[in-house]
């Protein structure tokens, strides 16, 4: 996959950077965000969620030596403390501190660059079920933004050994220089049970032995995820131009595409493989920020506008919900996970907390227009409730694993939208089509 570019230019006809349109970012007191490795078009985020001390060395330095005797292997030195008052120990990688955020289990078997760089999962712990992660490293090219928001990683076994040809450093490197709480040696089978059995759970990771147990546990039962606007720390800070396609290396479709699209991006926490998907299909992109106001997308004359995935509540950001309600109707539209979700309530309907949230590339679909089912990636903690929705709007795709919500088309509006993750990244490449769909209404809607 193509490197994203490594910085962006404004448009000629957006305001500069000082403007108080683009100042989208807000403190939340003493929370703070790790800072991005390098700059980029990102990132509003000098917010979040707790106190990160400085990196510490990993697993093959992690040596003790106590009471003159050596012991060579790392001991545990992490706890991860949750709402349910259950209390974890672990051993550390990357860095130390005390964070605080919102567990949830992520079933992929492979892609962990993709997850931990997917600015859906801001102010959550991933924890792996797959039991080894870390052998492939991490690469440049597999980035899904160019920072990392998560709150955290939660292994089993963190690999002992690194070999991938494209690997340029060890996942322990890559989460220490993005100041990142990692945990590995844990349950995770366990804890995954517990909030199968209980739903997602709030927690505290620690490495700081000063702080009790009933101190961790009080932060959790007080830290609050529902209702937090978690897309402001995300989005970029001013428009910018995309266009790299997904290398040649990598492109599964076949076919050149001989039309072009212009197509306007809303930035909630946008993964990179979106924008490649969109410009393989032909289409040039102009990025905005969540707050950039429809008067300026319309005046544009897009052939079509993107609502893309980013963190946290849909209820939470009734300013993105209204930009959604200015612009469908009047431009073909496609929303993508949280996309999704503004859409849904863009029409007046609602949104819930699921029990546990669907996060993971091994999720059918099926398509109910056709009875195709498709294995699917997804992330997402929220859903729309089909009942709420208005007449004439129909639901096209199910998750089987729960028959929720998947999917929403709205001739009338030519709006179209998905729960889950077309471009996958990680994760099978079944749902590709939909892009081709978004092409096909912005191509009726020229004609
Ligand atoms: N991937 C996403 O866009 C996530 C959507 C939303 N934040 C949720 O958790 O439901």
């Amino acid at each position: 996959m193509a490197a994203a570019p490594a910085t962006a230019s404004a448009p000629s006809w957006c305001p500069s950077a000082a403007s108080p349109r683009a100042a989208t970012r807000r403190s939340l007191g003493s929370l703070v965000v790790p800072a991005p490795p390098s700059g980029g078009p990102r990132r509003g985020g000098d917010r979040f969620l707790g106190v990160r001390a400085k990196a510490v060395s990993g697993v093959q330095s992690g040596a003790v030596v106590d009471d003159g005797v050596q012991r060579p292997w790392k001991l545990s030195d992490a706890r991860l403390v949750l709402e349910d008052s259950s209390v974890w120990k672990a051993k550390s990688f990357g860095a130390s501190g005390t964070q605080v955020g919102e567990v949830v289990f992520n079933t992929s078997l492979t892609g962990y660059q993709e997850i931990l760089t997917d600015p859906s999962y801001a102010g959550q712990f991933v924890l792996m079920t797959n039991p080894h992660i870390g052998n492939t490293g991490v690469n440049p090219d597999d980035e899904e933004s160019n920072q990392c928001f998560l709150a955290g990683l939660i292994i089993r076994n963190l690999s002992i050994c690194t070999s991938n040809w494209r690997c340029t450093e060890t996942l322990e490197e890559y989460l220490m220089k993005r100041n990142i709480m990692g945990i590995y040696d844990v349950d995770t089978r366990a804890i995954t049970r517990r909030l199968r059995e209980d739903g997602s759970l709030i927690g505290v990771l620690s490495t700081d032995q000063s702080r009790t147990d009933d101190e961790l546990l009080e932060m959790a039962k007080t830290w609050k995820i529902i209702g937090v606007d978690l897309i402001s720390g995300v989005t970029c800070d001013a428009p910018y131009e995309w266009s790299d396609k997904t290398d040649s290396e990598w492109e599964f479709k076949k076919g050149q595409s001989t039309e072009s699209f212009h197509v306007v991006a809303y930035d909630f926490g946008i993964k990179h493989n979106i924008l490649r998907r969109l410009t393989s299909y032909g289409c040039k992109i102009t990025v905005v920020p969540a707050n950039w106001p429809a008067s300026e997308v319309l005046k544009l004359k897009p052939d079509g506008v993107l609502f893309s995935n980013g963190p946290g509540d849909p209820a939470a950001v009734p300013y993105a919900v209204k930009t959604v309600q200015e612009i469908i109707g009047k431009v073909p539209v496609f929303g993508i996970c949280m996309g999704h979700q503004l859409i849904g309530q863009a029409l007046g309907g609602k949104t819930f907390k699921m029990k546990f949230g669907h996060h993971g590339g091994n999720h059918p679909v099926c398509d109910l227009r056709s009875g195709r089912v498709d294995i699917s990636a997804q992330n997402h903690n929220y859903a729309v409730d089909p009942e709420s929705l208005p007449e004439g709007v129909k639901v096209t795709h199910i998750n089987l694993n729960d028959n929720s919500c998947a999917g929403l088309q709205y001739p009338k509006m030519k709006l179209l939208s998905l729960q889950y993750h077309p471009e996958s990244s990680p994760g099978p490449h079944d749902s590709d089509l939909a892009f081709g769909e978004f092409i096909e209404l912005m191509k009726n809607n020229r004609w």
